[in-house]
């Protein structure tokens, strides 16, 4: 199976470093100005399960379409944040060939109404990864915790397929935990579910699972936070499983839990935050199905004027 990973960034650095360093055939859709390094010196993994210098193919986008015309892609591996969703989707286009499929592994669920509407909705594959990772000052992968793993299947058909079979068979050879899942919408609403009330949670109290909780509201906080999101979940037709929601909870209200969501550490860092097509989501399509969200509401009307603040800042330092 040949694989492009666009984004050579937490998540894709991470799963496409793995994949290559197992022997796949995976080349790294990069900007220009990364193509040089990873060429050079080999896409370096910092992780509890493994560091590694793995030597990686690397191009650029105006380098592709000659590269995919030779020797076409089967899968794209889609890693990029939300908010560069549109021109990744440019990137990409001229790998994708008829046969070719797309897994996307952003959190949230908007960006697949665009990647249906250009390449095809038989094209798209659901996806998901449980990780914390992040790239590093030096274009370095940094694994932060043990979990690693991703989920895909056919949003279309509960029997699987030819290329989610070839891809769990790359995986298994990488050591990549994975979930071949035959109802990849109910794993989506789990996660989806799961990931906003701790993105909203820890974005808005600044804080990690464990000192939240620590707090006197904090354990109820929390909870009323994930009920929100679960009832959005029920609305939207996908009512997440009550062993998930167990899960779920346990990881949410976790004494001493050092998690935060990736989105609290962009926001750390006075990055963009993916807090529109997350926490905005949630809370848009809870409005529509006629539901109150009061906590989610306080989480994005807070993100939004981060976001404000952020941008009428960087518009200062650039005029
Ligand atoms: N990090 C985490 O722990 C987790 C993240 N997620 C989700 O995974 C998705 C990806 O996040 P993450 O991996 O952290 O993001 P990162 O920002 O770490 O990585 C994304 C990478 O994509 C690159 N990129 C974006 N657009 C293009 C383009 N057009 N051409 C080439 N490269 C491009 C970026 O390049 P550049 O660096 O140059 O901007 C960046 O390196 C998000 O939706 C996130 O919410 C899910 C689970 C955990
Ligand atoms: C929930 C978690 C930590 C799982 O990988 C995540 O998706 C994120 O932080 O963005």
């Amino acid at each position: 199976m040949r694989m492009l990973v666009l984004g050579a960034g937490g998540t894709g650095g991470y799963f496409g470093g793995r994949l290559a360093q197992a022997g796949s055939d995976v080349t790294f859709l990069v900007r220009a100005a990364r193509v040089a390094p990873l060429r050079e010196r080999g896409l370096q993994l910092r992780s509890p399960l493994g560091d590694a210098r793995i030597a990686v193919t690397a191009v650029s986008a105006a380098e592709l379409p000659a590269l995919a015309q030779a020797r076409p892609f089967d899968l794209v591996l889609l890693s990029c944040k939300a908010y560069d969703l549109d021109i990744a989707l440019d990137d990409i286009a001229p790998a994708i060939a008829a046969h070719t499929g797309v897994l996307p592994i952003l959190n949230g669920l908007r960006h697949y109404a665009a990647l249906d509407a250009r390449f095809g909705t038989e094209r798209v594959l659901g996806g998901l990864c449980f990780i914390s990772a992040m790239k590093g000052p030096d274009g370095e992968v940094l694994h932060l915790g043990r979990p690693a793993s991703i989920t895909f299947g056919e949003r279309f058909c509960d029997r699987g397929s030819d290329r989610t079979a070839a891809f769990a068979h790359a995986c298994a050879q990488a050591g990549i935990d994975h979930v071949r899942s035959p109802c990849i919408a109910q794993e989506q609403w789990a996660k989806y579910s799961f990931l906003t009330a701790l993105a909203a949670g820890t974005c808005l109290m600044r804080a990690s699972v464990g000192r939240i909780i620590a707090g006197e509201s904090g354990d109820a906080f929390m909870r009323a936070l994930y009920r929100e999101c679960l009832a959005v979940a029920t609305a939207a037709g996908e009512p997440v499983a009550e062993a998930a929601q167990q899960a779920a909870l346990a990881t949410l209200t976790q004494a001493d839990s050092p998690l935060t969501a990736s989105m609290l550490r962009d926001l750390q860092a006075g990055q963009p935050v993916e807090a529109e097509q997350i926490v905005g989501d949630m809370l848009h399509r809870g409005a529509t199905a006629g539901l109150s969200t009061p906590l989610l509401a306080a989480a994005w009307c807070h993100l939004q004027a981060y976001e404000a603040k952020r941008v009428a800042a960087a518009a200062v330092s650039s005029p």
